[in-house]
Protein backbone atom coordinates (compact mmCIF):
# COMPACT_ATOMS: atom_id res chain seq x y z
CA UNK A 1 0.00 0.00 0.00
CA UNK A 2 1.33 3.47 -0.69
CA UNK A 3 0.66 6.26 1.44
CA UNK A 4 -1.96 7.58 -0.74
CA UNK A 5 -5.24 6.79 -0.14
CA UNK A 6 -3.75 5.53 3.49
CA UNK A 7 -6.32 8.28 5.29
CA UNK A 8 -7.83 7.69 8.97
CA UNK A 9 -11.15 6.41 9.37
CA UNK A 10 -13.59 8.63 10.51
CA UNK A 11 -15.37 6.60 13.07
CA UNK A 12 -12.29 5.10 14.84
CA UNK A 13 -10.02 5.78 17.76
CA UNK A 14 -6.15 4.29 16.10
CA UNK A 15 -3.67 2.59 19.19
CA UNK A 16 -3.71 -1.11 20.04
CA UNK A 17 -4.52 -1.98 23.91
CA UNK A 18 -4.81 2.37 24.65
CA UNK A 19 -7.38 3.28 27.17
CA UNK A 20 -9.81 4.62 25.43
CA UNK A 21 -13.01 6.55 26.25
CA UNK A 22 -15.87 7.11 23.94
CA UNK A 23 -19.43 8.39 24.20
CA UNK A 24 -21.77 8.03 21.57
CA UNK A 25 -24.59 10.35 23.41
CA UNK A 26 -22.66 13.97 24.86
CA UNK A 27 -22.59 13.16 28.66
CA UNK A 28 -22.92 9.75 28.92
CA UNK A 29 -19.68 8.86 29.91
CA UNK A 30 -19.12 8.86 33.78
CA UNK A 31 -15.81 11.52 34.53
CA UNK A 32 -13.30 10.65 37.13
CA UNK A 33 -15.27 8.11 38.53
CA UNK A 34 -16.55 4.45 37.02
CA UNK A 35 -19.59 3.36 39.06
CA UNK A 36 -21.48 6.95 39.90
CA UNK A 37 -24.64 6.24 42.27
CA UNK A 38 -27.03 7.39 39.14
CA UNK A 39 -25.14 7.14 35.55
CA UNK A 40 -26.57 10.03 33.41
CA UNK A 41 -29.63 8.70 31.67
CA UNK A 42 -30.52 6.30 33.55
CA UNK A 43 -27.43 4.03 31.87
CA UNK A 44 -26.22 0.98 34.15
CA UNK A 45 -22.53 0.74 34.62
CA UNK A 46 -21.00 -2.76 34.02
CA UNK A 47 -17.39 -3.79 33.61
CA UNK A 48 -16.42 -6.46 31.25
CA UNK A 49 -12.97 -8.16 32.22
CA UNK A 50 -10.97 -9.64 29.67
CA UNK A 51 -8.34 -10.36 32.61
CA UNK A 52 -8.46 -11.00 35.49
CA UNK A 53 -9.24 -8.54 38.41
CA UNK A 54 -5.24 -9.15 39.52
CA UNK A 55 -3.49 -9.53 36.29
CA UNK A 56 0.05 -7.65 36.22
CA UNK A 57 -1.23 -4.02 35.19
CA UNK A 58 0.75 -4.18 31.83
CA UNK A 59 -1.49 -7.09 30.82
CA UNK A 60 -4.62 -5.88 32.76
CA UNK A 61 -7.75 -5.90 30.11
CA UNK A 62 -11.23 -4.10 31.09
CA UNK A 63 -13.65 -1.97 30.23
CA UNK A 64 -16.61 0.30 31.52
CA UNK A 65 -19.53 0.00 29.68
CA UNK A 66 -22.44 2.13 29.96
CA UNK A 67 -25.71 0.32 28.90
CA UNK A 68 -29.57 0.89 28.74
CA UNK A 69 -29.78 -1.91 29.43
CA UNK A 70 -27.77 -4.33 32.24
CA UNK A 71 -26.35 -7.44 30.83
CA UNK A 72 -27.56 -9.23 33.59
CA UNK A 73 -31.51 -8.95 32.55
CA UNK A 74 -31.64 -12.02 30.44
CA UNK A 75 -34.10 -15.33 30.89
CA UNK A 76 -31.92 -18.66 30.77
CA UNK A 77 -30.34 -19.77 27.97
CA UNK A 78 -31.11 -22.93 25.85
CA UNK A 79 -29.26 -25.13 23.57
CA UNK A 80 -29.03 -23.61 19.89
CA UNK A 81 -30.38 -26.10 17.38
CA UNK A 82 -28.86 -24.07 14.12
CA UNK A 83 -25.52 -23.92 13.28
CA UNK A 84 -25.73 -27.26 11.68
CA UNK A 85 -21.78 -27.49 10.57
CA UNK A 86 -20.61 -26.10 13.85
CA UNK A 87 -19.06 -28.38 15.77
CA UNK A 88 -18.91 -28.25 19.70
CA UNK A 89 -16.32 -30.62 19.83
CA UNK A 90 -13.12 -32.53 18.04
CA UNK A 91 -13.10 -36.15 16.87
CA UNK A 92 -11.89 -38.14 20.04
CA UNK A 93 -10.46 -40.81 17.77
CA UNK A 94 -7.09 -41.61 17.88
CA UNK A 95 -5.70 -38.96 15.43
CA UNK A 96 -3.64 -39.91 12.78
CA UNK A 97 -0.62 -37.81 12.14
CA UNK A 98 -1.54 -37.21 8.57
CA UNK A 99 -1.01 -33.64 6.96
CA UNK A 100 -4.58 -32.35 5.90
CA UNK A 101 -6.17 -29.86 3.40
CA UNK A 102 -9.56 -28.82 2.66
CA UNK A 103 -10.90 -26.74 -0.50
CA UNK A 104 -12.49 -23.68 0.25
CA UNK A 105 -16.26 -23.79 1.36
CA UNK A 106 -18.93 -23.40 -1.14
CA UNK A 107 -21.36 -20.10 -1.43
CA UNK A 108 -24.11 -20.07 1.16
CA UNK A 109 -26.44 -21.61 -1.14
CA UNK A 110 -29.83 -21.07 1.20
CA UNK A 111 -30.26 -18.09 3.18
CA UNK A 112 -27.58 -18.01 6.08
CA UNK A 113 -26.46 -15.86 8.47
CA UNK A 114 -22.89 -15.61 9.69
CA UNK A 115 -23.68 -17.90 13.10
CA UNK A 116 -25.24 -20.92 10.95
CA UNK A 117 -22.87 -20.53 8.27
CA UNK A 118 -20.00 -21.37 10.97
CA UNK A 119 -17.90 -24.52 9.60
CA UNK A 120 -15.73 -25.89 12.29
CA UNK A 121 -12.57 -27.17 11.08
CA UNK A 122 -9.99 -27.76 13.93
CA UNK A 123 -9.34 -27.20 17.11
CA UNK A 124 -6.99 -27.63 20.12
CA UNK A 125 -7.89 -27.48 24.18
CA UNK A 126 -10.67 -27.39 25.92
CA UNK A 127 -12.40 -24.08 26.19
CA UNK A 128 -12.33 -24.12 29.98
CA UNK A 129 -9.29 -24.90 30.17
CA UNK A 130 -8.69 -21.24 28.87
CA UNK A 131 -5.63 -22.52 26.61
CA UNK A 132 -5.93 -23.79 23.21
CA UNK A 133 -7.51 -22.46 19.74
CA UNK A 134 -10.28 -23.21 17.56
CA UNK A 135 -10.79 -22.21 13.76
CA UNK A 136 -13.74 -22.12 11.98
CA UNK A 137 -14.93 -21.21 8.36
CA UNK A 138 -17.82 -19.21 7.42
CA UNK A 139 -20.16 -19.40 4.30
CA UNK A 140 -22.89 -16.94 4.87
CA UNK A 141 -25.57 -14.82 2.57
CA UNK A 142 -27.90 -13.09 5.18
CA UNK A 143 -27.62 -10.47 7.61
CA UNK A 144 -28.08 -10.66 11.11
CA UNK A 145 -31.31 -8.88 11.85
CA UNK A 146 -32.69 -9.72 14.94
CA UNK A 147 -29.94 -12.09 16.15
CA UNK A 148 -26.61 -11.30 18.58
CA UNK A 149 -23.65 -13.51 18.68
CA UNK A 150 -21.47 -13.56 21.89
CA UNK A 151 -17.80 -16.38 22.24
CA UNK A 152 -17.45 -16.90 26.20
CA UNK A 153 -15.34 -19.05 25.00
CA UNK A 154 -12.71 -16.55 23.51
CA UNK A 155 -11.75 -13.81 21.43
CA UNK A 156 -12.83 -13.97 17.94
CA UNK A 157 -10.48 -12.79 14.72
CA UNK A 158 -12.51 -12.09 11.72
CA UNK A 159 -10.00 -13.25 8.58
CA UNK A 160 -12.37 -12.07 5.58
CA UNK A 161 -11.58 -13.99 2.44
CA UNK A 162 -14.57 -13.19 -0.11
CA UNK A 163 -16.89 -10.24 0.92
CA UNK A 164 -16.94 -7.52 3.52
CA UNK A 165 -18.44 -7.79 6.86
CA UNK A 166 -19.96 -4.82 8.87
CA UNK A 167 -19.91 -6.08 12.90
CA UNK A 168 -21.46 -4.43 14.63
CA UNK A 169 -20.71 -5.20 18.40
CA UNK A 170 -21.28 -3.97 21.83
CA UNK A 171 -18.80 -1.34 21.30
CA UNK A 172 -18.75 0.39 18.47
CA UNK A 173 -18.72 -0.72 14.54
CA UNK A 174 -16.10 -2.16 12.43
CA UNK A 175 -16.37 -2.43 8.80
CA UNK A 176 -14.05 -4.55 6.99
CA UNK A 177 -12.90 -6.40 3.65
CA UNK A 178 -10.72 -9.52 2.61
CA UNK A 179 -7.21 -8.17 3.48
CA UNK A 180 -8.22 -7.10 6.57
CA UNK A 181 -8.97 -8.51 10.35
CA UNK A 182 -10.98 -7.97 12.70
CA UNK A 183 -11.06 -8.84 16.62
CA UNK A 184 -13.67 -9.08 18.95
CA UNK A 185 -13.05 -9.69 22.71
CA UNK A 186 -14.47 -12.50 24.55
CA UNK A 187 -18.42 -12.06 25.83
CA UNK A 188 -18.70 -8.93 23.15
CA UNK A 189 -22.34 -9.12 21.57
CA UNK A 190 -21.84 -8.55 17.90
CA UNK A 191 -24.39 -9.10 15.32
CA UNK A 192 -22.74 -9.64 11.26
CA UNK A 193 -24.07 -7.26 8.23
CA UNK A 194 -23.00 -8.51 4.56
CA UNK A 195 -22.81 -5.56 2.58
CA UNK A 196 -22.08 -7.27 -0.33
CA UNK A 197 -25.13 -9.85 0.10
CA UNK A 198 -22.67 -12.75 0.74
CA UNK A 199 -19.23 -13.42 2.83
CA UNK A 200 -16.87 -16.03 3.31
CA UNK A 201 -13.84 -16.41 5.62
CA UNK A 202 -12.36 -17.31 8.54
CA UNK A 203 -13.05 -16.92 12.36
CA UNK A 204 -10.28 -18.13 14.18
CA UNK A 205 -11.19 -18.63 17.85
CA UNK A 206 -8.70 -17.75 21.15
CA UNK A 207 -9.15 -19.13 24.12
CA UNK A 208 -5.84 -18.72 26.11
CA UNK A 209 -4.08 -15.41 26.77
CA UNK A 210 -5.31 -12.34 24.93
CA UNK A 211 -3.83 -11.93 21.59
CA UNK A 212 -0.79 -8.48 21.71
CA UNK A 213 1.71 -7.23 19.45
CA UNK A 214 5.21 -9.77 19.58
CA UNK A 215 8.05 -8.35 21.21
CA UNK A 216 10.19 -7.18 18.62
CA UNK A 217 14.31 -8.18 19.84
CA UNK A 218 16.78 -6.91 18.03
CA UNK A 219 14.16 -5.53 15.25
CA UNK A 220 14.13 -2.80 17.50
CA UNK A 221 11.13 -0.44 18.25
CA UNK A 222 9.22 -0.40 15.03
CA UNK A 223 8.38 -3.13 12.66
CA UNK A 224 5.75 -6.13 11.90
CA UNK A 225 2.38 -4.63 12.70
CA UNK A 226 2.74 -1.17 14.45
CA UNK A 227 -0.02 -0.34 17.51
CA UNK A 228 -0.92 2.78 15.52
CA UNK A 229 -2.28 0.70 12.66
CA UNK A 230 -4.88 -1.19 14.92
CA UNK A 231 -8.49 0.73 14.61
CA UNK A 232 -10.71 0.64 17.69
CA UNK A 233 -14.69 2.07 16.96
CA UNK A 234 -15.76 4.44 18.91
CA UNK A 235 -18.99 4.39 20.62
CA UNK A 236 -22.48 3.12 18.86
CA UNK A 237 -25.70 1.48 20.10
CA UNK A 238 -28.80 1.21 18.53
CA UNK A 239 -31.86 1.57 20.80
CA UNK A 240 -34.18 -1.77 19.65
CA UNK A 241 -37.37 -2.53 21.78
CA UNK A 242 -38.07 -6.09 20.38
CA UNK A 243 -37.27 -9.29 20.67
CA UNK A 244 -33.62 -10.85 19.77
CA UNK A 245 -32.44 -14.02 19.95
CA UNK A 246 -29.11 -14.01 21.78
CA UNK A 247 -26.93 -16.41 20.61
CA UNK A 248 -23.63 -17.38 23.24
CA UNK A 249 -20.97 -19.87 22.72
CA UNK A 250 -19.76 -21.20 26.02
CA UNK A 251 -17.98 -24.74 26.55
CA UNK A 252 -17.70 -25.56 23.47
CA UNK A 253 -21.62 -25.35 22.69
CA UNK A 254 -24.02 -22.84 21.15
CA UNK A 255 -26.79 -21.65 23.48
CA UNK A 256 -29.29 -19.35 23.20
CA UNK A 257 -31.82 -17.40 25.05
CA UNK A 258 -34.64 -14.31 23.61
CA UNK A 259 -33.74 -10.94 24.93
CA UNK A 260 -37.00 -8.36 24.40
CA UNK A 261 -34.13 -5.42 23.08
CA UNK A 262 -30.87 -5.28 21.30
CA UNK A 263 -28.05 -5.76 23.35
CA UNK A 264 -26.19 -3.62 21.48
CA UNK A 265 -27.42 -0.92 23.52
CA UNK A 266 -23.92 0.59 25.41
CA UNK A 267 -23.89 4.22 24.85
CA UNK A 268 -20.67 5.15 25.97
CA UNK A 269 -17.53 3.20 27.30
CA UNK A 270 -14.14 3.43 28.40
CA UNK A 271 -11.41 1.05 28.69
CA UNK A 272 -8.77 -0.85 26.99
CA UNK A 273 -10.90 -4.29 25.95
CA UNK A 274 -11.85 -3.27 22.79
CA UNK A 275 -12.69 -4.51 19.56
CA UNK A 276 -10.27 -3.40 16.59
CA UNK A 277 -9.84 -3.84 12.84
CA UNK A 278 -6.22 -4.23 11.17
CA UNK A 279 -5.35 -3.81 7.43
CA UNK A 280 -2.85 -6.27 6.93
CA UNK A 281 -1.05 -4.13 3.95
CA UNK A 282 -0.05 -1.99 7.11
CA UNK A 283 2.51 -4.44 8.08
CA UNK A 284 6.21 -3.64 8.04
CA UNK A 285 7.04 -6.85 6.66
CA UNK A 286 10.74 -8.21 7.34
CA UNK A 287 12.70 -10.79 5.02
CA UNK A 288 16.47 -11.52 4.69
CA UNK A 289 18.63 -9.14 2.58
CA UNK A 290 21.39 -11.64 2.71
CA UNK A 291 20.84 -15.32 2.08
CA UNK A 292 18.81 -18.01 3.90
CA UNK A 293 14.62 -17.85 4.25
CA UNK A 294 14.43 -17.21 8.01
CA UNK A 295 11.83 -19.03 10.45
CA UNK A 296 8.59 -17.51 9.51
CA UNK A 297 8.57 -15.92 13.31
CA UNK A 298 9.37 -12.37 11.57
CA UNK A 299 5.59 -12.30 10.38
CA UNK A 300 3.96 -13.14 13.57
CA UNK A 301 1.50 -10.07 13.39
CA UNK A 302 -0.13 -11.68 17.07
CA UNK A 303 0.78 -13.80 19.39
CA UNK A 304 -1.04 -15.73 22.72
CA UNK A 305 1.95 -16.39 24.79
CA UNK A 306 1.48 -20.01 26.60
CA UNK A 307 3.19 -20.54 30.62
CA UNK A 308 6.24 -21.27 28.83
CA UNK A 309 8.13 -18.48 27.48
CA UNK A 310 8.54 -18.28 23.90
CA UNK A 311 6.12 -21.09 23.10
CA UNK A 312 2.80 -19.29 21.89
CA UNK A 313 -0.29 -20.77 22.68
CA UNK A 314 -0.88 -19.41 19.33
CA UNK A 315 1.10 -16.99 16.51
CA UNK A 316 -1.58 -14.88 14.10
CA UNK A 317 1.08 -14.89 11.44
CA UNK A 318 0.69 -13.24 7.52
CA UNK A 319 2.52 -13.76 4.68
CA UNK A 320 2.25 -10.58 2.54
CA UNK A 321 3.30 -9.88 -0.99
CA UNK A 322 7.16 -8.66 -0.49
CA UNK A 323 10.46 -8.83 -1.98
CA UNK A 324 12.43 -12.43 -2.54
CA UNK A 325 16.47 -11.11 -3.17
CA UNK A 326 18.06 -14.17 -0.73
CA UNK A 327 21.48 -15.08 -2.66
CA UNK A 328 22.35 -19.02 -2.73
CA UNK A 329 19.01 -19.64 -1.18
CA UNK A 330 16.18 -21.60 -1.93
CA UNK A 331 13.76 -18.99 -1.50
CA UNK A 332 10.07 -20.78 -0.66
CA UNK A 333 9.35 -22.26 2.73
CA UNK A 334 12.16 -25.55 3.58
CA UNK A 335 11.29 -29.01 4.50
CA UNK A 336 10.71 -28.68 8.12
CA UNK A 337 9.02 -30.50 11.10
CA UNK A 338 7.97 -28.31 13.75
CA UNK A 339 7.44 -28.89 17.22
CA UNK A 340 4.89 -26.33 17.21
CA UNK A 341 1.38 -27.80 15.08
CA UNK A 342 0.69 -25.32 11.36
CA UNK A 343 -2.83 -24.49 10.99
CA UNK A 344 -3.04 -22.62 7.53
CA UNK A 345 -5.00 -20.87 4.95
CA UNK A 346 -5.03 -18.23 2.13
CA UNK A 347 -7.10 -14.80 1.75
CA UNK A 348 -5.67 -14.32 -1.75
CA UNK A 349 -3.77 -15.56 -4.82
CA UNK A 350 -0.75 -18.17 -4.51
CA UNK A 351 1.20 -19.42 -1.70
CA UNK A 352 4.47 -20.03 -2.61
CA UNK A 353 5.20 -23.74 -1.27
CA UNK A 354 2.46 -24.59 -2.87
CA UNK A 355 1.70 -24.65 -6.69
CA UNK A 356 -1.59 -26.13 -7.27
CA UNK A 357 -4.65 -27.17 -4.32
CA UNK A 358 -4.32 -24.82 -2.00
CA UNK A 359 -7.33 -22.02 -2.65
CA UNK A 360 -7.96 -19.11 -1.56
CA UNK A 361 -10.66 -20.08 0.94
CA UNK A 362 -8.46 -23.31 1.86
CA UNK A 363 -7.21 -24.34 4.65
CA UNK A 364 -4.36 -26.45 5.40
CA UNK A 365 -2.91 -28.89 8.65
CA UNK A 366 0.80 -29.93 9.33
CA UNK A 367 0.41 -30.79 13.03
CA UNK A 368 3.67 -31.51 15.08
CA UNK A 369 6.32 -33.49 13.63
CA UNK A 370 4.34 -33.66 10.26
CA UNK A 371 7.27 -33.33 7.54
CA UNK A 372 5.91 -30.81 5.01
CA UNK A 373 7.37 -27.96 3.31
CA UNK A 374 7.49 -27.42 -0.51
CA UNK A 375 5.14 -29.26 -2.63
CA UNK A 376 7.00 -30.97 -6.29
CA UNK A 377 6.08 -28.74 -8.46
CA UNK A 378 7.00 -25.58 -6.03
CA UNK A 379 10.34 -27.64 -5.13
CA UNK A 380 11.05 -27.49 -9.02
CA UNK A 381 10.77 -24.51 -9.51
CA UNK A 382 12.41 -22.81 -6.66
CA UNK A 383 15.64 -25.24 -7.40
CA UNK A 384 15.82 -24.14 -11.02
CA UNK A 385 15.10 -20.27 -10.98
CA UNK A 386 17.47 -17.48 -11.67
CA UNK A 387 17.42 -15.75 -8.18
CA UNK A 388 17.31 -12.20 -9.25
CA UNK A 389 15.13 -10.12 -7.23
CA UNK A 390 11.80 -10.95 -7.02
CA UNK A 391 8.43 -9.65 -5.94
CA UNK A 392 5.96 -11.49 -4.37
CA UNK A 393 2.57 -10.36 -5.75
CA UNK A 394 -0.78 -10.78 -4.70
CA UNK A 395 -1.23 -12.82 -2.36
CA UNK A 396 -1.77 -12.93 1.55
CA UNK A 397 -1.93 -16.35 3.09
CA UNK A 398 -2.37 -16.57 6.89
CA UNK A 399 -0.59 -19.20 9.77
CA UNK A 400 -2.09 -20.07 13.33
CA UNK A 401 0.82 -21.90 14.47
CA UNK A 402 -0.20 -23.09 18.40
CA UNK A 403 1.59 -25.37 20.51
CA UNK A 404 -1.10 -27.57 20.94
CA UNK A 405 -1.66 -30.14 18.17
CA UNK A 406 -4.80 -29.56 16.61
CA UNK A 407 -7.71 -32.20 16.16
CA UNK A 408 -10.46 -31.55 13.23
CA UNK A 409 -13.74 -32.25 13.70
CA UNK A 410 -15.27 -35.78 12.54
CA UNK A 411 -16.51 -33.55 9.43
CA UNK A 412 -13.48 -31.71 8.71
CA UNK A 413 -11.99 -35.07 8.65
CA UNK A 414 -14.59 -36.54 6.35
CA UNK A 415 -14.33 -33.52 4.10
CA UNK A 416 -10.60 -33.31 4.13
CA UNK A 417 -8.73 -33.58 0.32
CA UNK A 418 -8.33 -36.83 -0.86
CA UNK A 419 -4.24 -37.77 -1.14
CA UNK A 420 -3.14 -34.66 -0.14
CA UNK A 421 0.05 -36.52 0.95
CA UNK A 422 0.77 -36.80 -3.10
CA UNK A 423 2.14 -33.47 -3.14
CA UNK A 424 5.27 -34.35 -1.82
CA UNK A 425 5.42 -38.02 -4.26
CA UNK A 426 8.00 -38.49 -5.83
CA UNK A 427 10.78 -35.92 -5.11
CA UNK A 428 13.93 -37.54 -6.99
CA UNK A 429 16.58 -39.22 -4.54
CA UNK A 430 20.01 -37.30 -4.18
CA UNK A 431 22.43 -38.89 -6.33
CA UNK A 432 26.06 -39.54 -4.10
CA UNK A 433 28.96 -39.36 -5.65
CA UNK A 434 30.55 -42.86 -5.88
O1 LIG B 1 4.72 -24.57 6.39
C1 LIG B 1 4.50 -23.45 5.93
O2 LIG B 1 4.29 -23.25 4.73
C2 LIG B 1 4.60 -22.24 6.84
C3 LIG B 1 6.00 -21.81 6.92
C4 LIG B 1 6.46 -20.77 6.16
C5 LIG B 1 7.78 -20.41 6.19
O3 LIG B 1 8.18 -19.35 5.46
C6 LIG B 1 8.67 -21.11 6.95
C7 LIG B 1 8.23 -22.14 7.75
C8 LIG B 1 6.88 -22.49 7.73
O4 LIG B 1 6.40 -23.45 8.52
FE1 LIG C 1 5.48 -25.15 8.10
Amino acid sequence: MTTEGARRSAGYIPGFGNHVSTEAVAGALPIGRNSPQRPAFGLYAEQLSGTAFTAPRHENRRSWLYRMRPTAEHPPFVAYEGAARFAPGTSDAPLAPNRLRWDPLPPAAVPTDLIDGLVTAMANRDPAALEGVAIHRYAANRDMDARVFANADGELLFVPQDGRLALLTELGRIDIAPGQIALVPRGVRFRALLPDGAARGYLLENHGALFRLPDLGPIGANGLANPRDFETPVAWFEDRDEPVALIQKFGGSLWTTTLDHSPLDVVAWHGNLAPWRYDLARFNTIGTVSFDHPDPSIFTLLTSPSDVPGRANADFVIFPPRWMVAEDTFRPPWFHRNVMSEAMGLILGAYDAKADGFAPGGLSLHNLMAGHGPDVASWQAASAAELKPHRIEGTMAFMLESCWPYRPTAQALSDAQLDYDSVWKDFPKAVLPR
